[in-house]
């Protein structure tokens, strides 16, 4: 089992870097930073952490073929792979409707445009020249990993197709349990096996020595989950609708006291990878038996970042 840690760049990048150190020194093996327009942006921030580091693999988690293109996106893989000394990981995912929607850009065909978006990735990173005529001067040291944010059926089955890698945001192994296989459907549609395919869990994660404290870290980002997941996800996990919308409307009000007030067990266990590192490594095992070969330690990390991050490094020994 390999072990990610994502960071969202929504704090000062020395920090970051401290954090991305320590994660490397405690054993994981890539460091996946989000892209949302409003926070830092993803690329100088990776830049930042390939001078900070010497082994993680370093790359986005996910960017969009929207906000920027895909020669773009290659021009900036290729400075990071330089920087890094051959560490860029690339993840792209379809990007999400409310971020196009406060930038004016219109989401269209998302299946289409990934498609297109890592075949020229593709090309241009391989130095080639694409029809347009656009070429890099620039070229990666050796072929950059391509990892797919995915959910949908389509998505999923989009990214056993044409990617080496797939960020799933799920914690739960009901969702690999229905991922895998659509996963599974687009490698063997594209003559590929699962082995050539990292499947990751881009999990909501809380780790502590006591369970309770790791409990209430989980629950803020929980009920972010819980309101933003559609019908079908809160029937898998066996979720009270009503409680949803009781969070919902918690967070609308922003009063986040009747939000957070209303997260059962359900939720934590649908939506989060959390406890002592002892009950924490048993829910790992249960997830490498769905298939998933990459566990990334998502927000919160657990109560203190800097303890959970040398916690979670106990828990990949055990691995
Ligand atoms: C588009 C969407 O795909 P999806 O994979 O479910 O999208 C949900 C998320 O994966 C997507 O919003 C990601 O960008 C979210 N995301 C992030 N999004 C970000 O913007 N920034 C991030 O940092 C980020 C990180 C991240 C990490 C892991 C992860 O799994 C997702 C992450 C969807 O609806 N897919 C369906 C239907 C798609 C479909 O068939 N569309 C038709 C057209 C439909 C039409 O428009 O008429 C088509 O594309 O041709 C499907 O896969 O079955």
């Amino acid at each position: 089992m390999k072990f990610g840690i994502e960071f969202v760049p929504n704090e000062p990048i020395t920090k970051l870097a401290y954090y991305v150190k320590l994660a490397e020194d405690n054993g994981f093996e890539f460091c996946w930073i989000t892209d949302h327009y409003n926070n830092r942006n993803v690329y100088m921030t990776l830049g930042n952490l390939a001078a900070a580091t010497n082994k993680i693999k370093l790359g986005p988690g996910v960017t969009n073929p929207y906000v920027r293109s895909p020669a773009i996106a290659a021009s900036a893989m290729a400075t990071v792979d330089e920087l890094s000394g051959g560490r860029a990981t690339f993840g792209i995912g379809p990007g999400d409707k409310a971020t196009f929607d406060a930038l004016g850009i219109e989401w269209t065909k998302p299946v289409g445009t990934i498609k297109k978006a890592i075949a020229d990735f593709k090309e241009l990173t391989a130095g080639k020249r694409m029809a347009e005529g656009a070429q890099l001067a620039v070229k990666p040291s050796a072929k950059i990993p391509i990892y797919m944010g995915a959910q949908g059926p389509k998505m999923l089955e989009t990214a056993g197709e044409i990617a080496d890698g797939v960020l799933i945001n799920a914690s739960n192994p009901k969702d690999f349990e229905a991922a895998v296989p659509l996963i599974k459907k687009g490698a063997e549609a594209a003559g590929r096996s699962m082995s050539e395919i990292d499947v990751a869990a881009y999990a909501c994660m809380s780790v502590d020595k006591k369970a309770e404290k790791a409990k209430q870290a989980a629950i803020p980002v929980v009920a972010f989950i819980a309101a933003g997941s559609p019908p079908m996800i809160l029937e898998r996990h066996g979720i009270d609708p009503a409680k949803v919308d009781a969070i919902r409307a918690g967070l609308k009000e922003g009063n986040f006291g009747a939000a957070f007030g209303n997260v059962d067990e359900n939720m934590l266990e649908g939506f989060a990878l959390y406890g002592t590192p002892e009950e924490v490594v048993e829910k790992v095992k249960a997830l490498e038996k769905m298939g998933v070969t990459q566990v990334v330690a998502g927000s919160p990390i657990g109560p203190n970042k800097d303890t959970s991050i040398k916690l979670i490094g106990k828990i990949i020994k055990e691995f």
